[in-house]
């Protein structure tokens, strides 16, 4: 059976690019932000989405996902909500798709709500993603075009880094890509070799 090694951080602190770094090396990822995007173009999904919120929050058949999250980082209770909708979904969704890489030695399980869901617990291990907080908005803004405060509602809505630290087992700084690229082959050693 595959570990499952949880890879977490910050928004804009770029797990998902380190995921990739990951995934060029041959190891499986999980990526439960593209995942859970999956599931909300799905019609039921969609419609329970819907009917949390009073205003419309459809573009066509679509949800408007800049529209909700302009709403949802700023009202703790809808997020919650939005929450209970989709991390059922997404949790299932990844223990199918765990199922079908089982043959591998471990895989990425990826998500920005690692800590905040509890999903650590169900983790081997756990790898931290940071940054400085202005390098994260600065990357947030220019690839969300996205305003500087939605990019801090954001954060206020996350675990802070200080927080996340003792609770991982690797932490790497995403600054420079290079130097993470190395590291990625020295955790996957570490990982193979100690277990
Ligand atoms: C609010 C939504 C519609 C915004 O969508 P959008 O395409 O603009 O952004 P995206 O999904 O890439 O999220 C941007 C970043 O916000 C942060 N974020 C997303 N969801 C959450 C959350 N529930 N709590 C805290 N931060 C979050 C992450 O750092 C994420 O990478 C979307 O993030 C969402 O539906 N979130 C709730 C479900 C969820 O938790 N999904 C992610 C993990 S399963
Ligand atoms: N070391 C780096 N140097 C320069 N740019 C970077 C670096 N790492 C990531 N980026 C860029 O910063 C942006 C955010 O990275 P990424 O999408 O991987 O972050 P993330 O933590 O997954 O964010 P989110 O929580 O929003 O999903 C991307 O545009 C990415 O290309």
């Amino acid at each position: 059976m595959a570990l499952i090694v949880g890879l977490t951080g910050g928004i804009g602190s770029g797990k998902t690019t380190v995921a990739k770094m990951f995934e060029a090396e041959g190891i499986p990822i999980y990526i439960a932000d593209e995942r859970a995007k999956q599931i909300m173009d799905r019609k039921g999904v969609v419609d329970a989405v819907q009917a949390i919120f009073e205003e419309n929050v459809r573009i066509g058949e679509v949800l408007d996902r800049k529209k909700i999250r302009e709403i949802v980082f700023e009202n703790k209770q809808l997020l919650t909500k939005l929450n209970n909708i989709v991390h059922p979904e997404v949790k299932k969704d990844f223990e199918q798709w765990k199922h079908k890489n089982d043959v591998f030695p471990f895989v990425i399980k990826e998500s920005a709500v690692l800590f905040e869901n509890n999903l650590n617990k169900s983790c081997d291990l756990v790898i931290l993603v940071t940054a400085p907080e202005e390098v994260r908005i600065n990357r947030v803004m220019e690839r969300d075009k996205v305003s500087f405060d939605n990019v801090k509602s954001i954060i206020n809505n996350q675990m802070k880094d200080s927080d996340k630290i003792p609770l991982s087992d690797y932490v790497i700084t995403n600054i420079n890509k290079d130097l993470v690229k190395k590291e990625v082959k020295m955790i996957i050693n570490d990982i193979i070799f100690k277990n």
